[in-house]
């Protein structure tokens, strides 16, 4: 696990987007260089999806092979299909309904009205399951070696859907959990745990926003072991804070 986040202020909202995608494209191009393939978690959230729409907008946008590249979530809402508060239904729109994406490699959470029904404890299973089978035996945690695990910040410094004093955010022997009672509605997501987000080799925290710099402010003075989310969700190689000067404090 990287010892020390690294932190990079950006001017404002709009340029943080912008630089993340160009820095992105450029992780992604780099691994696929190195191993013919890339894996990246996506994030929902403001954050998120300013991200991913910059991405598509990039004109270095196919600077990665998308066909090439995993795409797994973080985390998901657990609604129906093609509701537009789920986080791969923004994700499509914004992004990957706009570039060639192999649909055999993105790998979106459950619906609602799919296979488990109301059953969301069942749904994080399966994912959990999907998760092993792509990481192969013997993986730590039943998790993949994501290249880029993307994280927005809620300004009560949740990530993903793991919240402050939550059962899920104390989960160490899974990869993911079904939530039920979350602060912030939906109240029922699933997540992946903190084992599963420290398998990544870089993990990516973005936040944006006046609303944000409490959070960011507590989580950098944080002990990675403590009861704040944003402190625990540390990379194997890299932890990257991604930041406008609102959120930064220095705006
Ligand atoms: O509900 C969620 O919130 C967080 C943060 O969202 P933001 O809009 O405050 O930036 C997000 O990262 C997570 O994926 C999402 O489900």
């Amino acid at each position: 696990m990287s010892d020390s986040p690294e932190v990079v202020v950006h001017r404002d909202t709009e340029v943080m987007a912008h630089a993340t995608a160009a820095r992105l494209l450029t992780a992604l191009a780099d691994a696929q260089a190195a191993r013919g393939t890339a894996s990246v978690v996506l994030t929902g959230g403001r954050n998120g999806n300013a991200l991913l729409a910059a991405l598509a907008a990039s004109p270095a946008r196919d600077a990665v092979d998308w066909s090439a590249l995993d795409l797994w979530w973080g985390d998901e809402r657990y609604l129906p299909d093609g509701d537009p508060d789920r986080n791969a239904t923004q994700a499509q729109e914004a992004l990957l309904g706009k570039v060639g994406t192999d649909p055999a490699r993105v790998h979106p959470m459950p619906c609602s009205d799919g296979a488990f029904g109301a059953d969301v404890a069942a749904a994080a299973a399966w994912y959990a399951r999907e998760l092993a089978a792509a990481a192969g035996p013997g993986a730590p945690h039943g998790t993949p070696v994501f290249d880029v695990l993307l994280l927005g910040v809620g300004p009560d410094t949740h990530v993903a859907s793991l919240f402050p004093g939550h059962a899920g955010f104390a989960a160490r022997d899974t990869s993911t959990v079904a939530v039920t009672s979350a602060p912030k509605p939906p109240p029922t997501r699933v997540s992946l745990t903190v084992p599963a987000i420290r398998s990544a080799r870089q993990v990516w925290l973005l936040a944006a926003g006046e609303d944000k710099a409490d959070a960011v402010a507590r989580a950098l003075a944080a002990q990675a072991d403590g009861d704040v989310p944003a402190a625990a969700a540390r990379g194997r190689e890299r932890t990257l804070w991604l930041l406008d000067r609102s959120a930064a404090g220095t705006a």
